[in-house]
């Protein structure tokens, strides 16, 4: 057995926190052979709450768990960390778009920025779910520099896998028979959800999802809308925003970066763009990426036509746009 890893999740009082802890608790992301000591930072009002998360914790009776640390202090929370769940923000109500969030959010990733930056490991992986995510991974990462950019992500995991069982539902094939759904872009209603490069396994054959669907018109429209507007829905619906299928998709990206990813496939996470695919450098952009070695590569040469690139500029105009306000507001 491995000697355990530190791992932090930050909002660890909060709902998607609830569903993830259990996750990594049983070796879910990490391994049945990893075992983990858990880091749970919360604010200084929730802590009455987040001991009864412990409480459940023990009450788990998980053997991969060696340690509990639960604290509103942030230099406890990051110390000696190699992994990062940057949960900690507040979530959007019905009627806002996430980039509204921005305001309230982004100085916590910019204080949680430099706490990594002094406390936690240098090689460790950070994955942003808070809300407005690309951006608030962007600022994290400016403000930890002594840990490498590329240690950064930002979760786009959820909407792929909402495409991905969107596409599995409407042709009758399990969730797992589609595979290379992209979500290009920022996590926000401008975010492009693309099948151009996905196949799915229909029977023996495996097929492009475009000549399964039969319909190019719908995968274009009504298909990017409602995978760009899924989470506007569950708040509609539920009052409160997506948790369970959060936490699963964290658990799924910090699996990929821990694991890699599987020969052939890709999945999406936003990463600091490096200009590939005419996108803008300098922001966190959702690309499909392969892992390996705990280090992901864009996937390269996937070829776009004029739609896919109009889709494309907008996502990319609107983290330029956040981006600006992001450092407006932190240099204040
Ligand atoms: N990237 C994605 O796909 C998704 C992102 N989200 C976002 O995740 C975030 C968390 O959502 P929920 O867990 O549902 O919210 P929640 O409100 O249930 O929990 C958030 C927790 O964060 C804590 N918190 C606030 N400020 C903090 C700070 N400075 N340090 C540490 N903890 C702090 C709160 O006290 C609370 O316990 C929201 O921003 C939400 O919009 C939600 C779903 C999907
Ligand atoms: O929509 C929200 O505010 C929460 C979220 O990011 C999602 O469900 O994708």
């Amino acid at each position: 057995m491995a000697e355990p890893i530190k791992v932090v999740v930050t909002g660890a009082a909060g709902q998607i926190a609830y569903s993830l802890i259990y996750q990594l608790a049983k070796g879910d992301v990490f391994g049945a052979n990893q075992p983990i000591i858990l880091h749970l930072l919360d604010i200084p009002n929730m802590m009455g709450t987040l001991e009864g998360v412990v409480m459940e914790i023990e009450d788990l009776a998980l053997p991969l768990v060696r340690g509990v640390v639960a604290t509103a202090d942030p230099a406890a929370a990051f110390n000696g960390v190699e992994a990062a769940f940057m949960v900690g923000s507040m979530p959007r109500r019905q009627g806002m778009e996430r980039k509204d969030l921005l305001s309230a959010n982004v100085k916590i990733f910019k204080d949680q920025g430099e706490a990594l930056d002094k406390y936690a490991k240098k090689t460790v992986k950070v994955l942003v779910v808070g809300n407005p995510a690309n951006t608030n991974a962007l600022i994290c990462s400016k403000y930890a520099p002594s840990i490498p950019k590329e240690n950064f992500s930002a979760m786009t995991r959820l909407d792929q896998n909402r495409a991905q069982a969107h596409v599995a539902a409407k042709l009758g094939v399990p969730v797992d028979h589609v595979k290379n759904v992209i979500i290009w872009g920022n996590h926000s209603s401008t975010q492009f959800p693309d099948v151009k490069h996905a196949t799915a396994q229909i029977n023996s054959a495996t097929l492009p999802v475009y000549d399964a669907y039969k319909d190019t018109e719908y995968l274009k429209n009504d298909f990017v809308k409602t995978i760009q507007t899924r989470g506007a829905a569950v708040i509609a619906a539920r009052k409160m925003s997506s948790a369970m299928s959060a936490a699963k998709a964290a658990g799924d990206h910090m699996k990929d970066i821990w694991q890699g990813t599987k020969p052939g496939e890709w999945v999406s996470m936003a990463v600091l763009s490096d200009g590939s695919y005419g996108v803008p450098k300098d922001v966190m952009f959702s690309f499909p990426v392969q892992i390996q070695n705990k280090e992901w590569k864009i996937v390269q040469g996937l070829e776009l036509d004029d739609f896919s690139k109009s889709k494309l500029k907008i996502t990319a105009d609107e983290l330029v746009e956040e981006k600006e306000e992001a450092l407006s507001i932190c240099n204040n």
